[in-house]
């Protein structure tokens, strides 16, 4: 069957400066769960954040349904989120202004649903807690309740299970296996360990 492209990249260049990562990349994704593989090193986190829009690409292009990162910024953005492991951007926040603020950032999300995933993912005791008291179980399941609720098209997860407990882990697995999820989403997540969840494709860097 052919592929419907959500995500392509053409032509991608990108250096670190002293390591050059990407040259002439090209790739093309649909939905589902991509596991996004290699050695420590090979340029994974960069990857994720080139498609997220937190780094710049150097040359090349990156469209999601069409929608050019560099020609339609804001409208990229919108249908894409990076869950990563950096510590909080603006850290005098509480749990609940930060959950607040991406309410606003993404108008189309339903509150009641990122209450839900708050509560799935026991956070509901850390609302009023600043984000610099967090542990980082905590600060990544913050990450992950906005990850689950924030209706994007695309969603770019740096190790997904790392640090998080077992009832996390499942709740996660769980949602990240749901056959309409995978339907609308296209979800990248780079792991060393075998996600054990359905894959629509498996990408080694
Ligand atoms: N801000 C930076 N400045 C300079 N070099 C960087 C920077 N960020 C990453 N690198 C280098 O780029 C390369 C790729 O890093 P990246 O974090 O993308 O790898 P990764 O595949 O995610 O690795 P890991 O599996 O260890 O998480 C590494 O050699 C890293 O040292």
């Amino acid at each position: 069957m052919e592929l419907t492209a959500v995500l392509t990249i053409e032509q991608l260049n990108f250096n670190h400066p002293a390591r050059a990562l990407f040259r002439n990349f090209d790739l093309q994704l649909g939905t589902g769960v991509t596991w996004l593989r290699g050695e420590n090193g090979a340029g994974k986190t960069t990857l994720l954040k080139l498609a997220g829009g937190a780094l710049d690409a150097h040359g090349g292009s990156i469209r999601l349904d069409g929608i050019d990162i560099v020609q339609q910024p804001l409208a990229y953005r919108l249908q894409a989120f990076y869950c990563g492991g950096d510590l909080p951007q603006l850290p005098w926040l509480t749990v609940r202004e930060l959950l607040d603020l991406h309410l606003s950032l993404y108008p189309a999300t339903d509150a009641a649903l990122l209450d839900a995933q708050v509560q799935a993912l026991h956070l509901g005791g850390a609302l009023e807690q600043p984000l610099t008291t967090l542990s980082l179980g905590q600060h990544k399941k913050v990450q992950l309740a906005l990850a689950l609720a924030l209706p994007v098209r695309l969603l770019l997860i740096d190790e997904p299970f790392n640090g998080l407990d077992a009832d996390a882990m499942a709740c996660l697995r769980r949602q990240l296996a749901d056959p309409a999820r995978l339907a609308r989403q296209c979800i990248v997540l780079t792991s060393h360990l075998e996600p054990e969840l359905p894959l629509a494709c498996t990408l080694q860097l």
